[in-house]
């Protein structure tokens, strides 16, 4: 293993984003299942071979692409992706702990939209880890233009970055139907009451959700189109089918499955969810007019 040798895993919009910002003060590895003309682009074993890993690839593939992929050779990794497995209602960070220490383990968090990133402007991300030396040691990869925080609120940082997405979706289908900017911010708000209260349920600490990884990351994804989540919304608002809004999107929109684990896991828990749930209904074809009545009613 090359000493202090980084590589990021996943070419997609994200992972192109970090390796851009990554390769900034040093040499960074990048690969994919597709070959993509990219600088420092190499094979899967060499980048597995990196002593530090940025990983990029989307949820719900996660547990099988560590399965087939990937063998534990005390490599420290970052989780760049946000979501929950839906066929388990696992969080990530207990689908990695399976394969890979906790102490080896950080997971990105905060507003950061790839398109903005891969541009070189200004952003602040937060590292989440159980131990601090992993964020010691990433921190000083990341370029100037990105501001790093640390917290050890690991759940906190995984539960807010998959929960704003399924919000996302929810404020765009607001935006799609014509309802006002009152009622986009009102939705906003209430699901960052909602977030803190399915998170608080799994041992999130409040602040996590008034920071970056909580607020900032479901604001940013809750009022822009730059957001996938929120381009589903539309979508939905706008009578078209999943299938014809994913296949338009041609990336991964993580708040579609994440809405499914989040309505398994607040019947398990009996959390009160009410915007969640009316996401998950309109994509089993609720209708999204129907949705608004009994939102403004419960
Ligand atoms: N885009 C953004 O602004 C941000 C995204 N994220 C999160 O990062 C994650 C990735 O998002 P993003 O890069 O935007 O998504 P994209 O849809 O742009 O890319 C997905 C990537 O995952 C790879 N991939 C897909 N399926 C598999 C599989 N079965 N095995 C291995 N690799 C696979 C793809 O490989 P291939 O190259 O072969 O197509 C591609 O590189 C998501 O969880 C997202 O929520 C987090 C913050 C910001
Ligand atoms: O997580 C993101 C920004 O922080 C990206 O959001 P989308 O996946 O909805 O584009």
């Amino acid at each position: 293993m090359e000493k202090n040798s980084v590589a990021v895993i996943g070419a997609g919009k994200w992972g192109q984003a970090l390796h851009f910002a990554l390769s900034q003060k040093q040499k960074c590895y990048i690969t994919s299942r597709t070959k993509r003309d990219i600088n420092n682009f190499v094979d899967l074993n060499t980048a597995l071979s990196c002593q530090y890993l940025i990983i990029a690839i989307p949820a719900q593939q996660i547990r099988q692409w560590l399965d087939e992929h990937f063998e534990f050779k005390g490599q420290k990794i970052l989780v760049a992706s946000k979501g929950i497995e839906a066929s388990t209602g696992k969080f990530l960070n207990e689908i990695y702990e399976e394969f890979i220490p906790s102490e080896n383990l950080g997971f990105i968090s905060g507003p950061s939209f790839a398109a903005e990133v891969i541009k070189g402007l200004p952003c602040a991300l937060v590292l989440n880890s159980l131990n601090k030396e992993i964020f010691n040691e990433f921190e000083k990869f990341f370029p100037d233009f990105i501001k790093t925080y640390y917290s050890d609120d690991v759940i906190g940082a995984e539960i807010c970055g998959a929960y704003k997405n399924v919000l996302a979706i929810a404020s765009g289908i607001c935006e799609g139907m014509n309802l006002g900017n009152n009622a986009r911010v009102s939705l906003i708000s209430r699901g960052l009451v909602e977030m803190q209260r399915f998170g608080s349920h799994f041992g999130a600490k409040m602040e996590t959700f008034i920071g970056l990884s909580g607020a900032g990351d479901l604001f940013l994804t809750a009022s822009s189109e730059l957001s996938r989540n929120f381009r589903v919304g539309l979508g939905l608002a706008n009578n078209k089918t999943l299938d014809e809004i994913l296949k338009e999107l041609g990336e991964v929109a993580e708040g579609v499955k994440t809405s499914y684990a989040i309505n398994s896991l607040n019947k398990k828990h009996k959390i009160y969810t009410p915007i969640a749930n009316e996401v998950y209904s309109i994509l089993e074809g609720k209708n999204p007019k129907d949705s608004l009545k009994d939102l403004l009613k419960d």
